[in-house]
């Protein structure tokens, strides 16, 4: 009853939101995909044929030596990454998704699975759509008992991330799609077993996720199993063993969806891009996406943020001042260091998602009179004049890891080795969607051609 009624209060508010053509219609996902994919294949076709040879943008040397920053050069369709603005789903920013998105039933949050469904399909999700996929996941979610083995056996000390990879990658052994492509599969067929993967995968990830906590940090205690009443967010706190705090569950609900898409060029969207793109099936390529968010630069820099803060806050004592935190700055960049959780290679203003965690944050008192989200707050006030005054970086603002890990913390969820596995249950929502679509719309093989330094050298000299 209280579910019923908590589905109908949600549907309500999003009809409220929002204009009625962005509302999927009553059907299922996969109806849903059938039903837009012919007009985008359509869209694609026409922009080969009539525009193939329109020059997008010029490649300096500097694009070629600088990691092809800027470069417009990839095809993503569920989100675009705007260097003033940022993020904005199928056009929807952050705020507008808040607003819109359904949340699971008893919470405020927007759930990651009508992110999902918003991210593949373009349309927003009515409640019952969301608790029908929600449904699924949680039916899905159990892992191949291979699978539990292959991670009970890894040692307690090999980084959460290594597991994470490693057990995405083992679950291949039952991809819908390489079956099917050892079957002979043809083009038009691709999508349907790259969809069935990569929801099998989505439904999963909270499991695994979990199982690698348990053993890493609570070994020989009781895993809880993935409960076919809970939201894909509600089972994977409730296997970590965080069920009863639902203020946690409503930020990870938060932090899950906010994390899953960013445009298609980060490291592990791109990573998982063109993975893909080999025909590789969704767990090896999705795989592949974690281990590019494993690095410091990247997913990493969660936990790099807690752990920087956690020693500025042991240097500078019980009276932390900005002046305090503004020396303290200047001593990480003059040791050589970045500074983690400020910097973009595309945003060019503090991070909408992180204004988004910190509102969070705001709205509820416990933990706006936390030590660690104090700190993240009183770093924020004086870091972009430090990294201004410092002159190096493009972007002296705060990226969304400049307080996801803190915020854990907080909560108790203390093992920030750990934090980038949750980014990594998150960026599956994005990168995997994008795998159907690029099998649905038949991309190609990724392969940019290369230079050498001499190459680019001659070619700098015959263009003289
Ligand atoms: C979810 C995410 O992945 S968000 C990013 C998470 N990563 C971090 O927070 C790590 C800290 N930040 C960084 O290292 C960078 O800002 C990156 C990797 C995010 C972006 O890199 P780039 O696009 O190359 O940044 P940019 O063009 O501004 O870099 C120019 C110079 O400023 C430096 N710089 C950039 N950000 C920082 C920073 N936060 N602290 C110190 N120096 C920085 C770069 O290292 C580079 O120095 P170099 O010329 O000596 O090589
Ligand atoms: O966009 C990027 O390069 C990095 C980032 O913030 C993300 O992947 O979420």
């Amino acid at each position: 009853m209280l579910y019923r009624s908590a589905i109908s209060r949600q549907a309500c508010f999003a009809n409220r939101a929002f204009s009625a053509q962005r509302f999927a219609s009553t059907k299922s996902l996969r109806d849903t995909l059938k039903e837009i994919i012919p007009a985008k294949q359509e869209q694609l076709k026409k922009l080969k044929a009539e525009h193939g040879d329109t020059v997008v943008g010029e490649v300096k040397v500097e694009n070629i030596i600088g990691g092809m920053r800027g470069l417009k050069a990839m095809l993503w369709e569920a989100s675009v990454l705007d260097p003033v603005e940022g993020i904005r789903f199928h056009g929807l920013s952050i705020p507008d998704c808040q607003k819109v998105l359904p949340a699971a039933p008893g919470g405020k949050e927007i759930i990651p699975e009508s992110m999902l469904w918003l991210l593949l399909t373009g349309q927003v999700p009515s409640a019952e759509q969301t608790l029908a996929l929600s449904q699924e996941l949680a039916a899905k979610g159990a892992l191949p008992k291979f699978v539990e083995d292959l991670v009970d056996s890894f040692p307690r000390t090999l980084h959460p991330m290594t597991q994470l990879g490693m057990g995405v990658a083992a679950l291949n052994h039952d991809s819908a799609f390489q079956a099917a492509y050892e079957r002979g599969m043809k083009k038009p067929e691709y999508w349907v077993h790259t969809l069935e993967d990569c929801i099998d995968l989505i439904a999963r990830l909270p499991a695994l996720a979990a199982r690698i906590y348990r053993n890493v940090y609570a070994p020989g205690t009781p895993l809880a199993p993935v409960d076919g009443s809970l939201d894909l967010v509600g089972n994977y706190a409730n296997m970590l063993g965080y069920g009863e705090n639902h203020s946690l569950t409503e930020y990870l609900r938060l932090y899950i969806a906010l994390h899953g898409d960013h445009e298609g060029g980060n490291a592990s969207a791109h990573a998982a891009h063109l993975v893909g793109s080999t025909l590789a099936d969704p767990y090896l390529s999705y795989s592949a996406a974690l281990f590019a968010l494993a690095g410091p630069l990247h997913g990493l820099a969660n936990q790099e943020v807690l752990r920087w803060q956690m020693a500025m806050q042991a240097e500078l004592g019980a009276d932390i001042t900005e002046e305090k935190i503004e020396a303290y700055l200047w001593k990480t960049l003059k040791s050589g260091q970045v500074v983690p959780g400020y910097g973009h290679g595309v945003l060019r203003n503090p991070d909408p998602r992180f204004i988004a965690l910190q509102e969070f944050c705001d709205g509820k008192p416990e933990l706006k009179a936390s030590p660690i989200i104090q700190l993240v707050n009183q770093t924020f006030k004086v870091a972009p004049g430090v990294l201004k005054a410092h002159g190096k970086t493009k972007n002296p603002y705060p990226n969304v890891d400049a307080t996801s890990g803190c915020v854990l913390y907080h909560y108790g969820l203390t093992e920030f080795k750990y934090y980038t596995v949750i980014f990594g249950v998150s960026r599956a929502l994005g990168a995997l969607t994008q795998l159907v679509w690029a099998r649905a719309l038949g991309l190609p093989l990724e392969r940019p051609k290369s230079m050498s330094m001499d190459a680019l050298s001659k070619f700098i000299a015959d263009s003289k």
